[in-house]
């Protein structure tokens, strides 16, 4: 008999609680460090979390969580379906794996898989290429050699995999198959590798083995759900094999939940944070574990462990069982709130990380058993009282604010006009060139910050240096003979991050590091109460940088919708609320930024796209709001200041109406990598503005040579007028070299002067 699921996680962060993976990664990679010191590390991460959770009580510690990259990619590897140009390279396991995530070969190699958005998150994952060539065959190592290395701790542990049904959906065709085929046409043979593999872990001893399928919290077809059908038929059905427990998150499995129910499978994970309890009758769920999902995984306030019992006591009366469990995978939380010694301690007791999310789901189980734990009730609500009711979450001032607004708050005059008024005051040529601000965060950029942090460096000293980098990449942008200058954001750390310290109604963390891809990661700001701009925060450096040249130069903004989706946004007010208020200290800014002269500001929103709801249902209500905070934070500036905005890292096809709904004078895009696929879309949408495609990926240490570039300038005309064309790259500079960059922008600035 199995023992009990009782109270688990489905994922766990891994890239050290002081970054030590990230460290040890871009070591290797930079050839300063070899293998065993990579092995070293990577087991010493694993071995640390299985004895963390075990030792917080968790019940039943998952393996197979940690990742040297991404888990899509570990799945990739696990099913063979590497694909061709990756294998014929002859590296070995770990040449071909990073190879995949990264490319190979530098200029003229070979390209990684693509990186994309996983779900609604800020995490990334690396697209799998399938196609009807690609041999699947099982290589089991990875899964086995983790649950082997916990179990020679003494700990038996769940290996946690990517499902095959979510595994082809998140999967892309390869280029080059025939029109009509998707990656889930090659379900069965996929399912038999899974199903190979089944049966080798049942053979290691493994109990539980945990299958994702979150892929099934969006809307499907009816044929996705029968291959979902079909999936855990076979695998239920197998003669030896582990328990499975099935695993969605991000939403409410809905029509999915009652073919789960009715297949042989023992357990099914469900978020019932960003999904609802499941409503009526669903056949074959009274036979089932139920791993409630009932403390927030992406998202870090303390539960409220009366409303979560109750919620698992609603649970029981639909399930066979009821085991506790977070909404999902404790990846997207930073590690331990013990690390955050400078916070508000009132501030910090309203909030749980990782380890103290673990300890709720161990309370919870413990309560569900009829255990006592009303000490931890009682510090639980104590804690949501006091958030409740504190006085620093509120600011009258802003409300009000906000009440008083109409209409006209959110509307600037009509286009034509304000094209008019923005070409007599900024005289560009047609083809205008310019980049979207930042420009390569150097080692030395770096280290000055961390000095000026920990007190090594005094604030003149931080600011010069800073300017010094600002005139240096002025004289440069001067030199390429670019349009229109920005000042490089040396100053931040990141685009969220850096207005966040500079905002009320928010915090930052020390320690709080969250992966974003790969050995990348973010410190998401905890937006706490009612934000508010207390003074300027981009101006001086734009003015110091207008200044120093003759051009135009374009100040630089992050926007409402992408502040929220990259930050721990509160959650006792409606997201469109919030929004509102982050969208007018914006508006300050933006407003401060013309008054002091800057006659053009971007306001970035790469993360428009990243919010669109899973389901097409809610889509309508969220796109109200966030293009409704876009306009509220741009429309307080005259004809004459030109406002764009820069969208990327997504596919544009669902949001091109809300592009037009932001009502941007200029908008640049990711287009580089798709070859400017989006540009037909976009033309055909009926927008009228400034476009520009971006020319240049820069995702890629590849430099592009003018004739390239004028190539997608000419496909760029062939759907969008001279007069509205803008010729930049696809995204920020800050993660490239200048050795990259200069011969690049110089070939951007060649191909647009022959085009013009
Ligand atoms: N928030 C956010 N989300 C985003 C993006 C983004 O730009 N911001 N872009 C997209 C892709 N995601 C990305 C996420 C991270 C990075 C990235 O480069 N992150 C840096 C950290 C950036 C940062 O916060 N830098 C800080 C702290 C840097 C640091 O680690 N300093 C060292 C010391 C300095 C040194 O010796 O280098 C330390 O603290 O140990 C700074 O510059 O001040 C990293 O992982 O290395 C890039 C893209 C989508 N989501
Ligand atoms: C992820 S979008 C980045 C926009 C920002 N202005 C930059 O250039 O880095
Ligand atoms: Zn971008």
């Amino acid at each position: 008999m199995p023992r009990t699921l009782a109270s688990t996680v489905p994922g766990y962060p891994r890239i050290g609680p002081d970054r030590e993976l990230k460290r040890a990664l871009e070591a290797y990679w930079a050839g300063e460090s070899g293998r065993d010191e990579l092995d070293a590390a990577a087991r010493a991460e694993r071995e640390r979390t299985w004895r963390r959770l075990a030792a917080l009580g968790l019940d039943a510690v998952p393996s197979n969580t940690f990742s040297l990259y991404d888990q899509v990619l570990d799945a990739v590897v696990l099913a063979g379906a590497v694909p061709p140009r990756f294998a014929s390279l002859g590296l070995d396991g770990l040449g071909t794996y990073f190879a995949m995530a990264r490319g190979a070969g530098g200029a003229g190699g070979v390209a990684p898989l693509e990186l994309t958005k996983w779900f609604d998150t800020n995490y990334h994952y690396l697209v799998p290429e399938i196609g009807p060539a690609t041999r699947f065959h099982l290589d089991p190592a990875k899964p086995v050699n983790e649950y082997r290395e916990a179990r020679a701790l003494g700990l038996e542990t769940r290996p946690v995999l990517l499902g095959p049904a979510s595994l082809l959906l998140l999967s892309k065709p390869v280029s080059g198959a025939p029109s009509g085929f998707e990656p889930l046409d090659r379900l069965d043979d996929l399912v038999a590798v899974y199903a190979l593999l089944l049966t080798t872990l049942a053979a290691e001893g493994v109990e539980w083995v945990q299958l994702d399928e979150p892929a099934y919290v969006a809307d499907r077809t009816a044929d996705e759900l029968e291959a979902l059908r079909r999936v855990y038929e076979r695998l239920g059905g197998l003669a030896e094999r582990p328990s499975i427990l099935v695993s969605a998150y991000f939403g409410s499995l809905g029509d999915a939940l009652p073919v789960l129910a009715s297949s042989p499978v023992e357990a099914i994970g469900l978020d019932l944070v960003a999904g609802g309890l499941p409503v009526g009758d669903v056949p074959g769920l009274a036979g089932k574990t139920v791993v409630a999902g009932v403390v927030d995984g992406r998202n870090v306030w303390r539960t409220d462990l009366d409303a979560a019992l109750a919620t698992l006591r609603a649970v029981e009366s639909l399930a066979g069982a009821v085991a506790v469990g977070t909404s999902c995978s404790l990846l997207h939380v930073p590690y331990d709130l013990d690390a955050e010694t400078a916070l508000d301690p009132q501030l910090r007791s309203w909030l749980a990380f990782a380890d103290q999310k673990v300890a709720e789901v161990v309370t919870l189980a413990a309560a569900l058993r009829g255990e006592d734990r009303s000490a931890e009730f009682d510090e639980a609500r104590a804690a949501l009282a006091g958030r409740a009711a504190a006085p620093s979450v509120v600011d009258d001032g802003v409300r009000s604010r906000l009440a008083g607004l109409g209409p006209g708050d959110t509307r600037r005059g009509p286009y034509a006009e304000r094209a008019a008024a923005q070409r007599d005051r900024l005289g560009l040529p047609p083809l205008p060139t310019t980049t979207i601000g930042s420009f390569p965060q150097t080692g030395d950029i770096r280290r000055a910050r961390a000095a000026f942090r920990a007190g090594k460096l005094d604030r003149a000293e931080y600011t010069a240096r800073m300017r010094a980098e600002i005139e240096r990449v002025i004289r440069l942008q001067e030199r390429l003979g670019l349009d229109v200058l920005v000042h490089g954001e040396p100053e931040r750390n990141d685009m969220v991050q850096y207005f966040a310290e500079h905002l009320a109604g928010f915090v930052t963390t020390e320690h709080g590091w969250v992966q974003s891809y790969g050995s990348r990661c973010v410190r998401p700001p905890i937006l706490y109460g009612d934000v508010s701009r207390p003074a300027p925060i981009t101006v001086e450096w734009a003015t110091y940088a207008q200044s120093l040249t003759e051009r135009p130069v374009k100040g630089m903004l992050t926007g409402p919708v992408t502040i929220l989706a990259w930050s721990f946004v509160r959650d006792d007010q409606p997201l469109g609320d919030t929004a509102r208020q982050v969208a007018l200290a914006i508006r300050d800014e933006t407003v401060d930024l013309e008054a002091a002269g800057v006659g053009i500001v971007q306001v970035d929103e790469p993360a428009l796209r990243e919010l669109l709801p899973l389901r097409v249902a809610d889509r309508a209500a969220y796109l109200e709001w966030s293009v409704t905070a876009f306009q509220l934070a741009t429309s307080g500036v005259a004809d004459t200041t030109q406002v764009h905005t820069h969208l990327c890292y997504s596919e544009f096809g669902d949001v091109v109406a809300a592009i037009d709904g932001l009502d941007a004078d200029v908008t640049s895009i990711e287009a580089a990598r798709s070859r400017m696929e989006i540009v037909p879309d976009v033309a055909a949408s009926g927008f009228d503005r400034g476009i520009g495609p971006g020319v240049y990926d820069i995702h890629s240490p590849r430099v592009p040579g003018t004739d390239e570039v004028e190539a997608l300038l000419r496909r760029a005309l062939a759907d969008i007028p001279g007069d509205r064309l803008w010729v930049n790259p696809d995204c920020g500079l800050k993660t490239r070299t200048y050795e990259q960059v200069e011969p690049a922008l110089t070939a951007l600035v060649a191909a647009a002067a022959r085009v013009r």
